[in-house]
């Protein structure tokens, strides 16, 4: 029956409630975002059972909690954790200043697959990866999904539908187009800026752009997002043809509340690794699936890829897309981005 939901409909669904402050269902489990939870909230999910705190093993390891699960650690809370608490495990913002919260009792044993289901719809939500699980039958109303499939299905890629396309001249290239495709699960869309007529049946002048607010827009000096993203439209126009794929996926797949906590850990002076796995993300989360994607749907199967990060390269050439060459893509230093360029080349693998 194709009014019923499916599950990656379910899933976005789910993202929804959580960012919302809504528990979902998974399997016999509930789990409600830590960042949205209320105090109300919680106070009804404690009364259902005993609930525990799933954290990534990133998160746990800076909390120094035993992660049983290798990438996942479950947090016992005790019986006077509050609201304040779990927010202050959830986030890293106040770690420094109160570096005391344990120590932290940690579960093993049992099946996690629900605890990592909520740990990946959260970070699909680009909320804080700090989820509150527990056993309990699901309250008529909420979303119900089963952790295993759901897992699985946050892995799969979403075809990628075009929308809308138009001609939009650019200061870099005047024959250009602009192209808006969206997923069918619900997800970001992403766009892809054609310049000139790029034959199918040779290597384009590619970029694979992630958004950056601050630097595209606002022209931050802290990343070398802006000027890296004009540098491949001049380039292009220069060429008179090519194709910039601008993927939503700020800060690196975590999102812009994310990436400004990050930053504020970067002024307490960890650098742009550290801070990501401090909140508990991998240092790049982005999907370039996408990208592969959105290639693949314009028509092109080989890319000279304009870019300094060898694993754009190599997750190109895994997901099926050539390419035959890498085109360096190097902006000038400035004072306040030295430390991230310098943290890109010797902990990234950046060709700098
Ligand atoms: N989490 C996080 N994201 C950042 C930070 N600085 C910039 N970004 C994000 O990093 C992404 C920029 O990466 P890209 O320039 O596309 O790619 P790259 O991996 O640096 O490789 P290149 O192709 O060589 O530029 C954007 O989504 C930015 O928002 C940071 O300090 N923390
Ligand atoms: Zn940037």
């Amino acid at each position: 029956m194709s009014l019923i939901p499916t599950l990656a409909e379910t899933i976005s669904r789910a993202r929804a409630d959580l960012r919302m402050g809504l528990p979902v269902a998974l399997g016999d489990q509930l789990a409600a975002a830590v960042e949205t939870l209320t105090p109300a909230r919680l106070a009804d999910l404690r009364a259902l059972g005993r609930p525990v705190l799933a954290l990534t093993g990133r998160r746990a390891e800076t909390l120094k909690a035993r992660a049983y699960d290798g990438t996942l650690a479950r947090v016992i809370l005790r019986p006077e954790a509050d609201l304040a608490w779990l927010r202050a495990l959830a986030d890293p913002a106040g770690d420094l200043r109160t570096p005391m919260k344990g120590p932290l009792a940690t579960e093993r044993g049992g099946d996690v697959t629900a605890h990592r289901a909520a740990l990946a719809l959260a970070k699909s939500a680009q909320l804080l990866p700090a989820m509150l699980v527990v056993a309990a039958p699901a309250p008529e109303g909420l979303t119900r999904l089963a952790p295993g499939p759901a897992l699985a299905q946050l892995a799969t890629e979403a075809a990628m539908h075009p929308v809308a396309a138009a001609r939009l001249p650019l200061m870099s290239a005047e024959r250009s187009r602009l192209h808006v495709f969206r997923p069918d699960d619900g997800g970001e869309e992403h766009y892809a800026i054609e310049i000139g007529d790029p034959p199918r049946d040779a290597p384009v002048l590619a970029r694979l752009h992630s958004a950056c607010f601050t630097g595209d827009v606002l022209g931050s000096l802290k990343c070398d997002c802006g000027p890296q993203l004009q540098a491949a439209l001049a380039a292009m126009g220069q060429a008179g043809a090519g194709v910039l794929l601008y993927l939503n996926q700020e800060g690196r797949g975590i999102g812009l509340a994310n990436k400004m906590r990050a930053y504020d850990l970067q002024n307490q002076g960890f650098d742009t690794v550290e801070a990501n796995h401090r909140l508990g993300f991998e240092d790049d989360e982005r999907d370039f699936r996408i990208g592969a994607a959105l290639l693949r749907r314009l028509g092109f199967g080989a890319v000279r890829l304009m870019t300094n990060n060898p694993r754009k390269v190599a997750m190109m050439q895994a997901h099926g897309i050539a390419v035959p060459d890498r085109v360096p893509l190097i902006v000038p230093r400035n004072p306040h981005n030295a430390g991230y360029l310098d943290t890109k080349a010797g902990k990234s693998g950046h060709l700098l």
